[in-house]
């Protein structure tokens, strides 16, 4: 009986990674949000990376990707994850509020030119929205990792990438994919088109 609830799931994570693929508008989000990362590092500026609960450990998994490597030795590439910093989260959200968790930390090292990505599955978790719009006032390229159809996130976003689908966990899943393809492309980029092939 389990064994069917296994093949269940499954059946359900294919069918959004499949929708995903299909949905031309993501797609071609995710290549110009890489593009416009690597543009952005290549002039100096960073990525900055948030999400909350399983998209907080895709926050990290993501920044590690570009700080160590993801499938090619390379120098490594400027990213930090805005969700690892125990200290400066539980005074923030002690002495302020949970909401500004990300934001305070956006206006704290964040610059003009550089890039913040908000990961939230219903597109609309306050600190992340928090964050987007501290990083819109500061000159800061927003991209959005989302689902649900992008929730109030979307208007906050330079680039959106909206999994096709209002299931937390499948949307999770897609992130994911579409987290590795990212670095791939802005990898791509940043060293030329040769690189990793
Ligand atoms: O990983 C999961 C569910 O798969 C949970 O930890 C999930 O990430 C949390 O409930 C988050 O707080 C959801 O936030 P969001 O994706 O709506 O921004
Ligand atoms: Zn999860």
């Amino acid at each position: 009986m389990m064994n069917d609830l296994v093949r269940r799931q499954l059946e359900m994570s294919l069918a959004t990674l499949e929708r995903t693929r299909n949905d031309e508008a993501l797609v071609d989000a995710v290549a110009r949000a890489a593009e416009a990362t690597a543009q952005a590092m290549l002039r100096g500026g960073k990525l900055m990376i948030a999400g909350n609960g399983g998209s907080a450990a895709d926050a990290q998994h993501l920044s590690a990707e570009f700080v160590a490597r993801l499938t090619v030795d390379r120098p490594a590439l400027r990213c930090v994850a805005l969700t690892t910093d125990s200290s400066a989260m539980t005074a923030i959200g002690n002495d302020y509020a949970f909401e500004q968790l990300f934001s305070r930390q956006v206006e704290a090292i964040g610059a003009r030119g550089d890039v913040f990505m908000g990961i939230s599955t219903s597109g609309n978790s306050p600190n992340i929205l928090r964050a987007l719009q501290q990083s819109r006032e500061m000159g800061i390229t927003t991209i959005g990792y989302s689902g649900n159809g992008g929730g109030k996130m979307a208007a906050l976003c330079d680039y959106n990438v909206i999994v096709p689908s209002e299931t937390t966990m499948h949307i999770q899943e897609s992130h994911l994919a579409l987290e590795h393809i990212f670095c791939m492309i802005v990898e791509r980029c940043y060293f030329g088109p040769e690189f990793g092939r």
